[in-house]
């Protein structure tokens, strides 16, 4: 379904190169089907070329006729501007498709034309080695078979969940936002290692083989993280004063508060670009 369609990146950032990673390492999307712009950074632009063998274009010279998935992948104050911008370039069965934190699929339609098609994504940095967690959520006049084409682009990129746009924030707080808290805390337990004396290199794949390792228990066994705790903790053992220390040091609210407040500011974002303006 995916070979014969045209996808195009407005934004060639960090996102926008994750994603395209993960379609062409999947081999279902030709690079040459992908076309990627950007504003004004032309150097960015060649380095995806020669890395992926996409094509790119000036802002100004995207074959909108062409693109099948036009991927909104700018910063989400850009949004305003590009949509009112493309809006009148765009053919009617394009489907527009954002990532953008906090752009709602509201937002979108108000700014198109009325029909025009329009999803709301939130993937992750994973999607560069197809380990995304990614959900859409589908805008008022998504057909079916566009919807179904878009969730298997989104599946070259990792796992995909259809999800209600009312728990978009949540998502990103949890998924969107949530690699940077692992890499945080692995930042953290490479440190601790070095300062014990580890050699750098092993330190951080000590960290990272600990925290993989325990992703894959999740995924691949049915227990619940409670009961794979249980099976680590000794009375009196080491994992028990770990983990008193870790609660002691509010080590499960400050995880809470880093989705809940990543959350709120997604919904913050939707408020101030659409012109409410929110308490700081
Ligand atoms: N990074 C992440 O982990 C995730 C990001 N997102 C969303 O993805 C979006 C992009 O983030 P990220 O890739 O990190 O950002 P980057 O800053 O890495 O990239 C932004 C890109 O957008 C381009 N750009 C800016 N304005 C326009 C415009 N008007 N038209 C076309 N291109 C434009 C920039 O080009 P130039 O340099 O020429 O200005 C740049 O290439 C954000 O909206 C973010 O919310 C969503 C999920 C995860
Ligand atoms: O930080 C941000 O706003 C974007 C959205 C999710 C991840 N990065």
């Amino acid at each position: 379904m995916l070979k014969q369609k045209t996808i195009a990146f407005l934004g060639a950032g960090n996102m926008a190169e994750a994603m395209i990673s993960g379609m062409i390492q999947t081999e279902k999307v030709p690079a040459n089907q992908i076309i990627v712009t950007n504003k004004c950074n032309y150097d960015r632009l060649n380095i995806l070329e020669d890395k992926y063998g996409v094509r790119t274009a000036p802002i100004t010279e995207l074959p909108y006729k062409e693109i099948d998935f036009l991927i909104l992948a700018m910063k989400p104050k850009g949004a305003e501007e590009t949509l009112s911008t493309i809006k009148d370039l765009l053919p009617s069965n394009q489907v527009v498709i954002s990532v953008l934190a906090g752009i709602t699929t509201s937002f979108m339609e108000e700014r198109l034309n009325t029909g025009q098609e329009v999803i709301r994504v939130m993937p992750n940095t994973s999607s560069m080695i197809q380990e995304s967690a990614t959900a859409m959520s589908l805008g008022t006049y998504t057909n079916e078979d566009n919807a179904d084409a878009v969730n298997e682009l989104l599946e070259c990129m990792g796992e995909v969940y259809v999800i209600e746009e009312d728990q978009m924030d949540i998502f990103t707080g949890i998924a969107g936002s949530g690699p940077a808290y692992f890499y945080y805390l692995m930042e953290q337990m490479e440190n601790v290692g070095k300062v014990s004396g580890m050699n750098d290199k092993m330190a951080r794949k000590i960290a990272a083989q600990t925290v993989y390792g325990a992703a894959k228990m999740i995924m691949e066994k049915e227990e619940a993280p409670a009961e794979l705790i249980d099976n680590i903790v000794s009375p009196n053992g080491t994992t028990a004063a770990g983990l008193d220390a870790l609660k002691k040091h509010n080590g499960g609210e400050a995880i809470t508060q880093a989705i809940n407040n990543a959350a709120k500011r997604s919904k913050e974002i939707s408020k101030e670009l659409d012109g409410v303006l929110v308490p700081s």
